[in-house]
């Protein structure tokens, strides 16, 4: 009775239920059309929050800006689960990883790991950020290549090269400078980063389409999946080994209590070579795979789509010249700048709202299809009212825990970009975000671009102004706390340290 009366309770506290068919529930309702259309289609009939139950397993829709926030910043652990199928579980070995384990204390700690990294890094170098270090020494490589382009008046896609530069960054913040440096460890890198984009683009379109049964007789997507997956094995190893060398080779024996730290795996080994390991290997090993695919596609993407609608209104592109002209004296655009720019801000703000990047957690959509940074501006300034709030790193508990590092590089980008080149688009391209592909993330199809270039000819010694990647100081710390801080976080504290 007592159960039978708490199962009641339970029901009624949950928003109304959309009839279905016996077992199968309301899998044929989602299955008429790709799952965010049926879902929005569901919500112009029952509202903005009902649920769903497919064989079973109850799910509950939200369908408002209102609900969304309501529920993912005030109720956050209840609401931070995800979907999963055979594929990611396979891909995970079973959820034994960030983004698809479940909102439980081991996920929380990993979540806790990577954004001390982030703090104490900060705090070490002065509230500078790691990311404008690495970036500022991989910049001088960005402004030869452009220049060279430029001079020889050559069409290029402008792709290419950021995402040669990105993948280039985010190694040297995951792994350290001795595997960024490393041509053969590099190419590996690139090599597992887009096969693990061939396997999440295969697993959105079986989440999509509700067909969580697909893969298991999709035989390309499970061999590419087990290439994949050996193809991390055997580099993540070569990357832990080589860390682990070098951990050794820096910990002076007589503090052996001293963890140093210098790149993220850094933190990740301390982590796992305790007497009590805080992770596994397999663990670390696919937190770091999903990281340098997060780090490096989604950045890369909103840039080029951030210079595609450059080149689409260029008198925007004149506009956000003309201010970083007037706001910033040298060549080289820092964070500290990022405060005075206001349409640079609104036109970053813009792209993420037309590019729904990321098809995980919150399906977005938009209605207003062009690209008008104006929209974010009041008054000559930046602002977002409340209305205009973007979900595209999700919200609450589960919301992206790179949200700061990805808005810092996309910023120092752009900038850079606009200020020491004009850009000119050669293909023709449709700048309404429907004509482009949905791979892993929503992205322009190639684009071939020219450039011209704006800056002063000494602008690669005026590079040198800013601290550079080999400035970068290890963090010493001592162990038995720094263990302690990462496993005192309680499921309920609030995850803002961004
Ligand atoms: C423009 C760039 C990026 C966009 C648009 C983006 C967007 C997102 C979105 C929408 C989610 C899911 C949130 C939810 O379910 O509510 C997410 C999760 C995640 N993102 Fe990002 N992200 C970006 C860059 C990054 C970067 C640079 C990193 C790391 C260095 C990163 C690491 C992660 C991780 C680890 C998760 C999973 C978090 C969890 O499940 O606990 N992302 N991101």
């Amino acid at each position: 009775v007592i159960k039978y009366r708490k199962w009641q309770h339970e029901q009624s506290a949950m928003p109304p239920l959309v009839p279905g068919r016996l077992f199968f529930g309301n899998y044929f309702d989602l299955k008429k059309e790709p799952i965010h259309l049926s879902l929005t289609r569901l919500g112009e009939h029952y509202g903005h929050a009902f649920t769903i139950k497919v064989f079973g397993r109850a799910m509950i829709v939200l369908n408002s800006r209102q609900s969304i926030s309501q529920m993912l910043n005030a109720k956050t652990i209840e609401l931070a689960g995800r979907p999963t199928c055979l594929l990611i579980q396979l891909a995970t070995s079973n959820a034994s990883d960030l983004v698809f384990s479940k909102p439980d204390l081991k996920w929380l700690q990993m979540r806790t790991a990577f954004h001390k990294f982030f703090s104490d890094m900060k705090k070490l170098h002065h509230r500078k950020d790691i990311t404008e270090i690495v970036f500022v020494d991989e910049w001088t490589n960005i402004f030869l290549k452009l220049e060279a382009h430029s001079k020889q008046n050559q069409v290029y896609q402008l792709k290419e090269l950021v995402y040669h530069s990105q993948s280039k960054i985010m190694s040297v913040i995951l792994f350290g400078d001795e595997v960024a440096d490393d041509p053969l460890l590099m190419q590996q890198i690139r090599q597992l980063d887009s096969m693990s984009k061939d396997v999440i683009a295969t697993l959105y379109t079986a989440l999509m389409n509700m067909s969580p049964l697909a893969n298991l007789f999709d035989s390309s997507a499970l061999s590419a999946l087990c290439r994949a997956l050996g193809l991390q094995k055997q580099l993540l190893d070569q990357i832990l080994l080589k860390a682990e060398g070098q951990a050794r080779n820096s910990i002076p024996s007589s503090q052996s209590d001293d963890i140093c730290l210098r790149s993220l795996v850094d933190l990740m080994l301390s982590l796992l070579n305790l007497d009590r390991p805080m992770f596994s290997r397999v663990q670390v090993r696919n937190v770091l795979t999903e990281l340098i695919f997060a780090g490096i596609d989604g950045i890369v993407d909103t840039v080029n789509s951030f210079i595609l609608y450059m080149c689409v209104h260029r008198d925007v592109q004149a506009r956000i010249y003309a201010e970083l002209s007037e706001r910033v004296q040298q060549d080289l655009v820092l964070l500290a700048d990022k405060k005075f720019l206001h349409l640079t801000n609104a036109s970053v703000h813009e792209t993420l709202r037309l590019v729904s990047q990321i098809p995980l957690g919150i399906f977005r959509k938009t209605v207003v299809r062009s690209h008008v940074p104006d929209r974010f501006m009041h008054n000559g300034m930046f602002g977002v009212q409340e209305w205009q709030c973007l979900y595209a790193f999700g919200a609450g508990k589960r919301a992206c825990p790179g949200k700061t590092v990805a808005m810092n590089l996309i910023f120092l980008y752009v900038s850079n970009l606009v200020k020491n080149f004009e850009f000119e688009l050669v293909d023709e391209m449709d700048e309404d975000p429907r004509t482009f592909i949905l791979n892993s993330q929503i992205e322009p199809r190639s684009y071939r671009v020219r450039s011209v270039c704006r800056a002063s000819p000494s602008n690669t010694s005026l590079v040198q102004i800013s601290p550079k990647k080999s400035d970068i100081k290890t963090l010493c710390t001592d162990r038995s706390s720094f263990v302690k801080s990462i496993r005192e976080h309680e499921l309920n504290s609030t995850d803002d340290e961004s």
